[in-house]
């Protein structure tokens, strides 16, 4: 199934995704601004457990919206629990999203505050569901891990993934990419924010329990400027558009509440 093609650009943005995605205007849509003085410090909030040790990736792509790392998924071997967590959720695929030059591009934000870029690790309720697409429609169904990446030195493992961006370049494009252990992008604290929110791009499915964590890692400005070599654009296309400020802003919090862990 095929959706109506989007983009983040003037026309096709995240204004105007609502016109073919109406979960766009939902209850509990993704981003949001987060309040940490607003949060409310839950103690009944287990910690973060990353079972990704038997992690097998599998490979690295081009979707024409991110550059997408994908696992294998048929069974429990790389889950996350925990946390608001009542069962293990599988990790389906990580992916980044940034802004441009010296522009901020995270897709939350932490009192009106962005970052450079977000990386988002997709995970699905394997307990309940049979697939990603029938657990991407249910309100438990998927998980998202949030990690912001703040300009400063060079991160000591981020090149294993832009050494290969370069072979990704375009839209449809992918290659192997074994052996990655998200575990070497984590940040020191797993102390984190959780709410009930949305897919941050269509189909914008109203199925994610968001896992925002509170410290952020470190990436160099000359690394983060690796992903804006890439292109929105598959290689027979003519328009070349390189691929920057894929973000969609916060959206209204509504009737919902950010819960902090200790
Ligand atoms: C249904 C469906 C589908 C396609 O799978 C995805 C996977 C991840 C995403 C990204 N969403 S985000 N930015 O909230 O992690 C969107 C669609
Ligand atoms: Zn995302």
């Amino acid at each position: 199934m095929t959706g109506h093609s989007w983009g983040y650009g003037k026309d096709d943005g995240p204004s105007a995704w609502h016109t073919h995605y109406p979960a766009a205007k939902g209850s509990r849509q993704s981003p949001i601004d987060i309040i940490p003085d607003e949060a409310r410090r839950d103690s009944s909030l287990r910690p973060i457990f990353l079972g990704y040790d038997r992690c097998t990736s599998l490979n690295i792509a081009n979707n024409g919206h991110s550059v997408v790392v994908e696992f294998d998924d048929s069974d429990d071997r790389s889950v996350i629990q925990g946390g608001p967590l009542e069962h293990p959720y599988r990790l389906k695929q990580f992916h980044f999203h940034w802004g441009g030059k010296g522009c901020e591009g995270s897709e939350h934000t932490v009192a009106g505050v962005g970052y450079a870029s977000e990386l988002h690790l997709v995970h699905w309720n394997g307990y309940k569901y049979k697939t990603f697409e029938e657990a991407s429609t249910a309100p438990d169904g998927l998980a998202v891990l949030g990690i912001f990446l703040e300009l400063g030195d060079d991160h000591r493992w981020l090149p294993m993934i832009t050494d290969a961006l370069y072979m990704v370049k375009f839209k449809g494009s992918a290659i192997d990419f074994k052996g990655f252990n998200p575990k070497c992008l984590l940040p020191s604290s797993l102390h984190y924010w959780t709410y009930l929110g949305s897919l941050t791009t269509p189909p914008l499915h109203e199925s994610v329990i968001w896992i925002v964590l509170k410290e952020p890692i470190v990436v160099s400005d000359k690394q983060l400027g690796m992903f804006r070599m890439l292109q929105f654009n598959s290689e027979e296309e003519n328009q070349r558009t390189r691929m920057e400020n894929n973000f969609r802003p916060p959206q209204p919090l509504k009737d919902r509440i950010v819960r902090s862990s200790n």
